[in-house]
């Protein structure tokens, strides 16, 4: 008999608005996986930042981006999946995410849409201002990254089922 494969960590990435944050927790639901917002990984400092309309650096991105690695890296090592959302926008930041059973899915989205997401999204930090900076920084996904493209104009279930059909994701038995 071969041994099951085993279930990845999903990194639900792309910039703010493209519905990361939605479709992560409704695909680790639909799996009764693990679920993390990688948003509230941030330092305080960084929250402020964004919050006062300054777009995030690198040295402000490092320190988050490794308590995000160390989520994936403890689901992993000891064969658990798990959902999270990370905008990991360049390459650099997914090498630090990446690994064997790590799959970056990333919602795509048109700016217009995704501007008119973030102004109506009620309570949250970001404003859609920052979001060309988004979009300047997103370095797109290389054929070597092990990934997967979603049209973020299609509802979130709809999202869901793409991935879970795409990835051939298993849900975990209770
Ligand atoms: N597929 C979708 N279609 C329509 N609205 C969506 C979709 N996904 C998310 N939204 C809405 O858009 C806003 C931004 O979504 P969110 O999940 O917070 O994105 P992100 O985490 O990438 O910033 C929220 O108000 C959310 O309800
Ligand atoms: O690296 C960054 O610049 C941030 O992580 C950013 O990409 C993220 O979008 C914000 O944290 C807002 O959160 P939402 O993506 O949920 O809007």
């Amino acid at each position: 008999m071969t041994a099951p494969t085993q279930q990845p960590v999903i990194v639900m990435m792309g910039v703010s608005g493209s519905g990361k944050s939605t479709v992560a927790r409704l695909l680790a639901e639909r799996l009764g996986w693990d679920f993390a917002e990688g948003d509230a990984m941030h330092p305080a400092a960084n929250v402020e930042k964004m919050a006062a309309g300054v777009p995030l650096d690198d040295a402000d991105r490092w320190p988050w981006l490794r308590v995000v690695a160390d989520w994936i890296s403890s689901h992993t090592s000891s064969g658990q999946p798990g959902v999270i959302t990370c905008s990991a926008l360049k390459r650099s930041y997914r090498d630090l995410l990446r690994g064997p059973d790590v799959v970056f899915v990333h919602l795509v989205g048109a700016a217009d849409v995704l501007g008119h997401r973030m102004e109506s999204r009620p309570g949250h930090f970001m404003p859609a201002s920052l979001l060309e900076s988004q979009l300047a920084t997103l370095e797109p996904l290389g054929d070597d990254e092990r990934h997967l493209l979603v049209d973020s104009g299609h509802t979130p279930d709809q999202e869901v089922d793409e991935i879970v059909d795409a990835l051939g994701l298993v849900p975990s038995v209770v």
